[in-house]
């Protein structure tokens, strides 16, 4: 029998930093009690401080100038190529994104990781294979494991929660775990000034792609990545300030996991409030879970799986998983409320929602972060009740089957929707399908199976991804959520920091169906340097008049991760390197450039998380060109990585692989078709969800199914292999 890594852990634990939680080692080490790993992690300290290296224990954050070259240069490579799209990307090389056979090059200041071709020697990074504690993956199973191991059967742990994410670059100041300072010794830039300066909020509605463009990402983040030891919805267990918003005590003597992002004091919303200091506590790192000795850069662990699984529907460990399901019919638990399906109360409101009393809805869905803002609960129902659509509609067509059989079926062909949309619809918005198409992310057109698996591509979450380039779709939230009726007039609109945590809006009046409406008629924010006041001045406020400032977490977050400075990301991802301000001029306004040259003291000091959100676009994208290199990488590694990618075929180990047919039909879905068949009454869309409405993309009847396609599950029909009699014992 298959042990799963994640059957040690529940949910709840996977949520706090250090909890008891049994821990996997890279080298396999696993301690059975919290006990053992403290001893273990105090052994690690000493040795520590034994190699001069510091204690985070002890509060001794080294305060170290940022190395100036956290990323080696990435060596000439291949040919330059000008991604077929401006000619003002020829910087960016090919090999950025690794094609087939072609060693692909990365920065040198941590072990490199894999792309193609063998797997350099990592001593660091847990492959599974010889000491693996599981014991060797059980046969080939035709179904992704829930907590996503066995996935690849070289490396059977790649993918699963608690691994680290894959670092190309760092910049701890001390080489391990201490934020970076500037390369002068002195302080970085304050975060929270950074914001104020960099990051102002002005409105400009995308005059193309609509809200749920934006809340779909998040749905895409959420599914692949969740830093371990953040909350990411409700506040902190551990306070690094004091109630009144002072710094709670002396940096040194503080939480280790504390660093508080310092207010400036003429800031122009929370100095009226008398506050100077905002919430932030570390993320958990391999060496906090005593998983390493402490002579190599920390990695910051993740608590789902990397893999886009869906795991954000069906959990990430296989206890919680167990509780999601009905245990009938392969469905998933719901609970109906005037005959409309919503999720299973919470196990804990309190903990999850900041509910008022014990009757106000709060939901129970595989991902932690589900009830944080109210589209996102919506588009979270909407995936929940296509689980159930479709294991009801495979019942029909197989009353034989039985529930695990419903269960695992519907939930194949849901992630291929959710892969299908998001490469073939969702990505190409912001990453451009030309780039796709030329890097291998997808194949337009595509009528058969496509064969690109490649087993020694490490699938993981990349820092320079989720803790710098996709947060810039910050900039896309809007502070007013439209309510939408069916003639697309709108009514009146939810202010987004009034409902944080508090989800039972939904399922007041008609609103979810007006919220849906408003996913796909209201526009996004363009993503731009502008971030509206309700996420960087009011986040999480629960009825306060001020809460905490999200691009300001955003750029201590990758301090606290050690993400190498903008000017190192930039030379990796094949733009010339800049040794004055007036150098990034390539892709940063003037106006933008004076104000970092005010703010930072060296262009090696600039964080990753602020250049790249001001650099201008590439052609036919929403990114810029250095946020466009990783999110590349990142989706390339997601797709080639992953041997159940619903496009594969059972030659390369899919062995639950889709029929030619099936496959197709996966081929025919889109957003606007889950929001059709999940929306309680809700008759028409546009084709196009992602597109605002327009003479090319006008709303149509949902029944119109050549405008909006749906698959047709009747291909999913098994004839019932007959049962043999066994006429030789009969006769006996
Ligand atoms: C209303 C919408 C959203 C809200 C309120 C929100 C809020 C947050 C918060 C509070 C965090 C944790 C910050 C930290 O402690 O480091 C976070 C992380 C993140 N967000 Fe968002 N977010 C939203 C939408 C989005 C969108 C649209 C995207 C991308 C398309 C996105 C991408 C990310 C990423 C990549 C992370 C890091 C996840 C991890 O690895 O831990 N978010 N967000």
């Amino acid at each position: 029998m298959c042990l799963l890594l994640a059957s040690e852990v529940s949910s709840k634990q996977l949520q706090q930093p250090l909890s008891a939680f049994a821990c996997y080692c890279s080298d396999f080490r696993l301690f059975d009690t919290a006990k053992q790993r403290r001893d273990h992690s105090q052994a690690s300290s000493q040795h520590k401080l034994a190699c001069g290296g510091p204690s985070r224990r002890l509060g001794l954050h080294a305060r170290t100038p940022r190395r100036p070259t956290g990323c080696a240069p990435k060596p000439p490579s291949g040919p330059v190529v000008d991604l077929q799209v401006q000619s003002h990307l020829t910087v960016l090389q090919q090999p950025e994104i690794p094609q087939g056979g072609t060693q692909h090059s990365l920065c040198s200041s941590t072990a490199p990781r894999v792309a193609d071709g063998a797997p350099p020697p990592d001593p660091r990074r847990p492959t599974g294979v010889p000491r693996n504690p599981l014991g060797p993956c059980c046969g080939l199973p035709k179904y992704r494991a829930i907590d996503g191991s066995c996935n690849n059967l070289k490396y059977p742990r790649w993918g699963t929660p608690t691994l680290a994410m894959l670092v190309y670059c760092t910049q701890d100041a001390d080489g391990v775990h201490a934020p970076p300072v500037s390369v002068t010794g002195q302080k970085l830039p304050g975060s929270r000034l950074v914001s104020i300066v960099l990051f102002p909020d002005v409105p400009i509605p995308d005059p193309v792609w609509t809200l749920n463009s934006m809340q779909w990402g998040q749905i895409i983040t959420h599914d692949m990545s969740m830093a371990m030891g953040t909350t990411q919805a409700k506040s902190h267990s551990i306070q690094c300030c004091s109630p009144d918003g002072r710094l709670r005590i002396p940096p040194e003597y503080a939480n280790s996991y504390c660093f508080p992002i310092i207010i400036p004091e003429d800031d122009p919303v929370y100095a009226k409030f008398n506050q100077m200091c905002m919430n932030f506590v570390r993320s958990t790192t391999d060496l906090d879970a005593g998983c390493s000795t402490g002579i190599h850069p920390a990695e910051q662990l993740v608590t789902v799986t990397h893999w886009m699984d869906a795991s954000l529907v069906y959990a990430s460990n296989p206890q919680l998983a167990a509780q999601l399901r009905e245990g009938v019919g392969g469905r998933l638990r719901v609970q109906v409320k005037q005959g409309r399906p919503f999720a299973p109360d919470n196990f804990n409101k309190s903990a999850a929602c900041d509910v008022q009393s014990e009757d106000e809805p709060c939901y129970q869905f595989g991902d932690v972060r589900a009830n944080q803002n109210p589209q996102l609960t919506v588009l979270q129902t909407v995936l929940l009740r296509e689980h159930n659509r479709l294991a009801s509609a495979l019942q029909h067509l197989n009353p034989h089957w039985d529930d695990e059989i419903l269960y695992q079926e519907a939930r194949k062909i849901l992630i291929a929707e959710f892969q299908h949309i998001n490469y073939y619809e969702w990505l190409p918005i912001f990453i451009g399908t030309n780039n796709m198409a030329k890097y291998g992310l997808i194949y337009p057109g595509a009528k058969s199976y496509i064969d690109d698996y490649k087993e020694d591509v490490d699938p993981s979450v990349i820092q320079g991804h989720a803790t710098a380039g996709f947060r810039y779709f910050h900039s896309a939230i809007q502070g007013k959520l439209e309510l939408i009726a069916e003639d697309r007039r709108s009514y009146g609109a939810l202010r987004l920091s009034d409902y944080f945590n508090r989800p039972g809006v939904i399922e007041q009046g008609d609103n979810f169906d007006n919220l849906g409406r408003g996913l796909q008629t209201q526009p996004q924010e363009t993503v731009d340097p502008f971030f509206t006041s309700e996420i960087t001045d009011f986040l999480f406020r629960n009825g306060k008049p001020f809460g905490r400032d999200l691009r300001a977490i955003d750029i201590q977050r990758g301090r606290d991760h050690g993400l190498a400075s903008y000017n190192d990301y930039r030379h990796f991802c094949g733009l010339p390197k800049a040794t004055k301000f007036q150098d990034f001029g390539d892709y940063i306004s003037p106006e933008n450039i004076e104000k970092l040259s005010l703010l930072y003291a060296s262009v090696d000091d600039v964080d990753l998380v602020v250049g790249g959100s001001l650099e201008s676009h590439v052609d036919k994208t929403l990114v810029g060109p250095t946020f466009l290199c990783l999110i590349l990488e990142q989706f390339y590694r997601t797709r080639v990585g992953d041997r159940y990618f619903y496009e594969r075929s059972a030659h390369q180990g899919n062995h639950g692989a889709f029929t030619p047919e099936q496959l197709n039909e996966i081929r025919k879905t889109t957003v606007s078709r889950l929001m059709c068949d999940n929306s309680d009454n809700v008759y028409h869309m546009q084709p196009k969800g992602f597109e605002v409405l327009s003479h090319s993309n006008p709303l149509v009847p949902c029944e119109d199914f050549q405008a909006i396609p749906a698959i047709d599950l009747s291909l999913w029909k098994e004839v019932p292999v007959p049962v043999h009699h066994d006429y030789y014992h009969e006769k006996k």
